[in-house]
């Protein structure tokens, strides 16, 4: 009875030891727990037991080794064997294996505590024992009543660790502990450094900002949901997408992949091996007869037949394909989606090869998927299978050697693999450095070809290159050292299994066709074991390729409409913006304290010194960004509390730097109202001045504009942009510097087609060219984030702030013209003249040509004579004010009439530049010495000899006259 029992213990020791300390070393893995603070003197207290406790095991080793020597006739004790062969790989596996620098206690007190427990059992079965055993009893409960102490003193010792021990060591503050063992103590993620498990893991050592910002949400991540799990969790949120819901033929697919993967395969292996065994006793047992074992033979290559890729697997790998177009169809459109779901900030800060390689990642979800489904999950089946035909069928001896091969192996890999991880994170830096130098080069060839600077690119690409490749050959030849080690490891075990089985036949124990089983089935038995390191660095590369796109999936959109958010309803287009203030980077305001008012139909105009917050200003009404403070309202709806689609539907935007298609002119200018007929894309081009110039492509309206609409010139894309909105038709228009790259001539069509497009709808308009907002209803001057004058047009020269001053600057030029290489010698020295008096500060910087072309812009002409007419204002104070404003528009027509009539009689008889100037110089305008920023017309001087100045159409005399004009 007390036999059986000990014999019961010396099976369960080697069972329940390292079960306990892989079971909490897994669980403190995959909850991240953190290791606790310890002095220096207990860590090597700890340590130092180990090592004793082994030789403990090896003294019954070997006592046992020398008894059978002397008493070769005495039956062997196999569980004792076991036992002891079990006992003394463990600990000097964990002596050799372990981390000592910061290690994790629970794993080392569990085993311990197992350990100790069997031993007290032993001790108390032994002495029960003593009397009919009496020699060999006495020695073993001696050592077994030592080790039991060691392993008492060993769990007091580990106890005390854990609570914290009296002392922690100097700079060892738990906070900045490695969650996990680490070979360093500098990184609060550190723990991730030490196992390969966990280094593998965390294998991108992202260099870029990025991929930091990745690690430090991930390390937040874990620390916050308490442990891998959370992070595990995470990919979860794949598995709905990649289950074919609702699709029997695939869920079929699915099925029978799992059933070949989880079942066939498992018993496939085993079968094969057990049937050439089978067959191969059929052979000796016939030696000589005459006899084909045909039924054996048969059933053997039938089961081959079924292994083969024409078998069983061809179903498979035909089923496969229909579930991978599933899942990558699922993957594709669920990111994609969400990627344009995202909103303005995001897509600001992108970086567009990022973004396109962490979609690219999607694969790596299927592929985790199928790694961990049919791969590693298998290698657990694989094991259990083994571990009960080989003790079955072989003993328990060749049972050990698997498990200590495969221990070894594993063992081994985990703890080499450390010094694989620097440089397959080196390799993985560079690698990507690769990737990034080549797409930066493709996206910049504009600017290389600039500055030529092809040559300097090549030299980066080539070096980026050669990084890649020396960090490839530093990481394979680490990882070949490790791969050989373990083979070694694996042929020896081997050479072990075949040495006992081939014992097993001389001794009679086992027929040919055991052995012959054995052998073959033992590359199936230990190739579990050795893909299962593979299947784990497989699994965590894929999940490491997977957690940009993970990262990229968590992120959600930072404007996003309530779920029960009403759509917009549009109304009459007024626009109130109260007390906003908005900041991109809340360190900075960006716009501070924004309030005005757009009644439906009127146009509101932003002006300002570039970066002032113009932009900024406009975007916000679209919902780009929501304000950080006070509301925008369209018709008294504050836009956060509407959906944001039914809004921006009633919005239309000429930005900036409008981006195209790849498609044909039709197709992108159709693009803001899809149902949109050939006809009203033409009319909307028409109306936008870029039908005629659309006429003259190669193919028309069908011409392909190129990459972002890089075949057509910067006026071309702008006026593309304005026939969009032409099409769609919203009742709010934004136009944001929308005619900034067109020439003047064009401009004035446009203006035309602008004219229509903002008739009767709110518009806001962002220009920096004054002359294109002089009729808006109101002027919004934005400096610095804040509207520092607003008014109409004659409202803010008269305030003679920042905008006089702009328009000033615009206009003052025009008055320090040089003389133009065209223009003949008559016209040439009266611009010299003038650029003398005018400010020869400003000659320099003159573009003439465009001058010229603005000066006789239909809008500039309105301009001037509303200057000069302004100065009526105050001789006609009491007339009432409908009246004067219907005097001035006839005015300012017949006197901007007048002054392009002058320009063309000019530019014949003296030449453009000379014209220009000449109509310039009689019209100045200066400060008042009476009123602040009044303006004054300058009268005209005799060698202009034009009339065009007053409604009367008089020609003036020399000299200036204050307050009245000539
Ligand atoms: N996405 C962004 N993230 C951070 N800052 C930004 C962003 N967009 C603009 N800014 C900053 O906000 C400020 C206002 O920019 P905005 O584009 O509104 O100016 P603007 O007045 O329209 O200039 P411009 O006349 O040159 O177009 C600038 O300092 C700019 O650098």
């Amino acid at each position: 009875m007390a036999g059986h029992a000990i014999d019961f213990f010396h099976y369960l020791g080697p069972i329940s030891v390292p079960i306990c300390f892989a079971v909490i070393s897994i669980q403190n893995l995959v909850t991240f727990k953190k290791p606790k603070p310890f002095n220096k003197k207990q860590r090597n207290l700890a340590f130092g037991i180990i090592p004793v406790i082994a030789l403990a095991y090896i003294g019954e080793s070997v006592l046992t080794i020398l008894q059978t020597y002397r008493n070769p006739t005495r039956p062997s004790d196999q569980a004792h064997n076991v036992y002891n062969l079990f006992s003394v790989f463990f600990w000097v596996g964990v002596g050799i294996f372990s981390n000592k620098k910061e290690p994790i206690w629970y794993p080392y007190l569990g085993a311990t505590i197992c350990a100790a427990c069997t031993e007290i059992a032993l001790v108390v079965l032994y002495a029960v024992t003593l009397q009919a055993h009496r020699r060999s009893a006495t020695t073993l409960l001696a050592l077994s009543s030592f080790r039991a102490l060691l392993l008492i003193g060993a769990c007091a010792n580990l106890g005390f660790l854990l609570r914290g021990g009296n002392k922690v060591e100097k700079g060892k503050d738990v906070e900045r502990q490695p969650l996990l063992n680490g070979p360093t103590d500098t990184k609060a993620y550190g723990a991730v450094e030490e196992t390969s498990a966990t280094s593998t893991l965390n294998g991108d050592d992202d260099e870029d900002e990025d991929g930091k910002k990745a690690k430090k949400s991930r390390e937040e991540l874990i620390q916050e949901k308490g442990g891998w799990w959370a992070y595990a969790r995470d990919y979860m949120m794949f598995l709905p997408s990649l289950w074919p819901a609702g699709k029997p033929p695939i869920q079929l697919c699915l099925l029978i992949m799992l059933v070949k993967e989880l079942v066939f395969d498992r018993a496939i292996n085993l079968l094969i091996a057990r049937q050439w065994g089978i067959l191969i006793n059929c052979i000796t047992a016939d030696y000589g007869t005459g006899n084909f074992p045909i039924k054996e033979f048969a059933i053997w290559v039938f089961m081959l037949y079924l292994v083969s890729g024409a078998g069983v697997s061809l179903i498979e790998k035909y089923v496969e394909v229909f579930y991978d177009n599933f899942a990558r169809k699922q993957l594709a459109t669920i990111t994609f989606n969400h990627v344009m779901r995202l909103s303005m900030d995001f897509h600001h800060d992108k970086d567009l090869g990022e973004i396109i390689a962490a979609i690219g990642q999607g694969d790596a979800i299927t592929e985790l998927l199928k790694v961990g489904l049919f791969e590693v999950f298998p290698i657990f089946i694989d094991i259990i299978i083994a571990t009960v035909y080989i003790t079955t069928q072989y003993g328990v001896y060749t049972t050990c050697i698997f498990y200590v091969c495969g221990a070894a192996y594993l063992a081994v890999g985990f703890t080499m693999s450390q010094y694989t991880v620097a440089s397959q994170k080196k390799y993985s830096a560079d690698y990507r450095t690769e990737n990034k130098v080549q797409t930066e080069g493709f996206s910049n060839w504009e600017t290389v070809s600039y500055f030529n600077t092809r040559e300097h690119e090549n030299q980066r690409y080539q070096h980026a290159v050669n990084d890649a490749l020396q960090s490839w050959k530093g990481y394979s030849n680490r990882y070949r050292l490790i791969a050989a080690l373990q083979n070694l490891i694996m042929q020896a075990g081997f050479a072990g299994v075949a040495a006992y089985g081939i014992y097993q036949v001389s001794m009679g124990v086992k027929d040919i066709g055991s052995f012959v089983t054995l052998i073959s089935y033992w590359s199936v038995v230990v190739s579990p074991v050795s893909s299962m390191l593979r299947r784990y660095k497989e699994l965590a590369r894929e999940m490491v390729s997977a957690e940009k796109l993970i990262e990229l999936m968590k992120r959600m959109p930072s404007i996003l409409s309530r779920e029960d958010a009403p759509d917009f309803v549009l109304k009459e287009g007024k626009v109130e913006y109260q007390n906003v203030d908005f900041a991109y980077d809340p360190r900075k305001k960006t716009l501070k304290d924004v309030s005005f008012e757009a009644k439906s139909g009127q146009t509101i105009a932003f002006v300002g010194e570039t970066g002032g917050g113009k932009s900024t200003t406009v975007k916000l009404l679209m919902r780009f960004y929501d304000v950080t403070g006070g509301r925008i309202l369209i018709d008294d709806q504050d836009i956060r509390d509407v959906k944001i689609e039914s809004l921006r539907e009633h919005l239309g935007i000429v930005p900036q730097a409008p981006s195209m298609f790849n498609t044909s002119v039709m197709e992108n200018v159709r693009y803001s109202r899809l149902s949109a007929t050939d006809e009203e894309v033409m009319e909307a081009c028409k109306a936008a001045a870029i039908h005629d110039k659309i006429l003259t492509f190669t193919d028309g309206y069908k011409t392909k504009v190129g990459e972002r609409g890089v075949k057509l010139s910067g006026g071309e894309l702008q006026r593309i942009a304005i026939a969009r909105v032409l099409v769609k038709n919203p009742r709010i228009v934004i136009l944001d510097e929308a005619t900034s790259a067109v020439d003047s001539n064009t401009e004035s069509h446009i203006q035309e087609a602008l004219r229509k497009l903002t008739t009767g709808r709110t518009t806001f308009i962002i220009a920096h060219r004054l002359s294109t907002i002089m009729h808006a209803d109101q002027i919004l001057v934005i400096t610095d984030g804040e509207v520092v004058e607003r008014g109409n047009h004659w409202d803010l020269l008269r305030q003679g702030g920042k905008y006089k001053d702009l328009w000033t600057a615009q206009t003052t030029p025009l008055r320090s013209l040089p003389p133009s290489a065209n223009d003949n010698g008559e016209g040439s020295s009266k611009a010299s003249s003038m650029t003398a008096k005018d400010g020869a500060d400003h000659a320099e910087d003159v573009n003439v040509n465009q001058l010229i072309v603005d000066v006789s812009t239909k809008a500039y002409s309105e301009a001037l004579a509303q200057e000069m007419l302004n100065t009526d204002k105050d001789d006609a104070e009491n007339e009432p004010a409908s009246q004067i404003d219907g005097q001035k528009d006839s005015k300012v027509k017949t006197a901007s009439k007048n002054i392009q009539m002058k320009i063309q009689q000019l530019t014949k008889a003296n030449g453009k530049a000379a014209a220009v100037a000449e109509v310039t110089s009689q019209a100045e305008l200066e400060e008042d010495g009476k009123g602040e920023g009044e303006l004054k017309m300058v009268s005209p001087r005799p060698t202009g000899g034009f009339g065009v100045v007053g409604e009367e159409g008089k020609e003036g005399e020399d000299g200036k006259k204050d307050g009245k004009k000539e």
